[in-house]
């Protein structure tokens, strides 16, 4: 097998969902090598499930996911985590920690039983933290941080993993419009410059529209995937404002309240 298929992660006929309910099911799709993929879906129609899942952290109802050619669930731990990292929203807070520990905990899956970092994984952590442009912020406390900076910091402890894939749980959520942009611009290179398998979950349309390279859509318990092009054109994206009280305008790319709920300015009487 090349080295590229190894670097896939393939479901294959996989029904996820909890006890007495499912979730989704017979699923059957791809992600590629030195891509970047949205994953999007409105609240509750099973991405952190899915993420978690491919994790190895919880067990499908039926069907499997191949990491090259082995089961993710028969994978011990440690190889998973040579394999994939996860940058989680539960990381975001790690109590007193300095900055550079908290990008030394990637290495774990490198460093003997007492976690001591060698001058290789030392020199890991500085790239991983340059390659996120936080070099200058290794000894402050990560609870210092603010949240887009902590967020950065999380990518680099999924660098520093040096996993060819990387899952990340709602990145850009509780980051201004700017610093999303940011982090999406840096998952989309790491994408296509460092050939990373990049999968993350987000409410975010506009950078999904801009910055990916495919959208998986997870629609009342099916899939929908294809370019950001092809997903305006053939109406999916539009299919995520079904009986609420927006739209997605495909001419402009944005969405917008429907004219019966935009409020009338102007046509107030003040009394005195
Ligand atoms: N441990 C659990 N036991 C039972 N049901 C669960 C459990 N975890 C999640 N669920 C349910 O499964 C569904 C999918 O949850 P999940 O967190 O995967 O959705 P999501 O798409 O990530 O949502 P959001 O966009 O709100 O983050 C939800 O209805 C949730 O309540």
């Amino acid at each position: 097998m090349s080295e590229a298929e190894n670097d896939t992660i393939r479901l294959q006929g996989l029904a996820l969902g909890y006890p007495g309910r499912t979730l989704f099911e017979n699923v059957d799709l791809s992600f590629g090598r030195g891509e970047l993929t949205a994953l999007i879906g409105r609240n509750g129609t099973g991405k952190s499930t899915l993420l978690r899942t491919i994790m190895g952290l919880l067990r499908p109802l039926r069907g499997s996911i191949l990491i090259g050619q082995k089961s993710v669930h028969e994978l011990p731990q440690r190889m998973i985590a040579a394999q994939i990292s996860f940058v989680s929203t539960d990381d975001v807070r790690m109590g007193h920690l300095k900055v550079y520990d908290v990008v030394g905990l990637g290495r774990a899956p490198y460093t003997n039983w007492i976690g001591r970092l060698t001058d290789a994984d030392r020199a890991a952590v500085e790239e991983s933290l340059r390659l996120v442009g936080m070099e200058t912020f290794g000894d402050k406390g990560i609870d210092t941080l603010s949240d887009g900076e902590r967020q950065r910091v999380m990518i680099a402890r999924s660098l520093a993993q040096d996993t060819p894939m990387i899952l990340l749980d709602e990145p850009t959520a509780f980051l201004d419009l700017p610093n999303k942009y940011e982090i999406g611009l840096l998952l989309r290179s790491l994408a296509h410059n460092h050939g990373k398998t990049i999968l993350f979950s987000t409410h975010d349309l506009n950078i999904t529209l801009d910055l990916c390279d495919r959208i998986v859509m997870i629609d009342r318990g099916k899939f929908l995937h294809g370019t950001p092009d092809e997903m305006i054109a053939n109406g999916s994206i539009g299919h995520l404002f079904d009986g609420t009280s927006i739209r997605f305008d495909r001419e402009k790319g944005a969405v917008s309240l429907t004219p019966e709920k935009k409020p009338a300015f102007g046509q107030h009487t003040v009394k005195y």
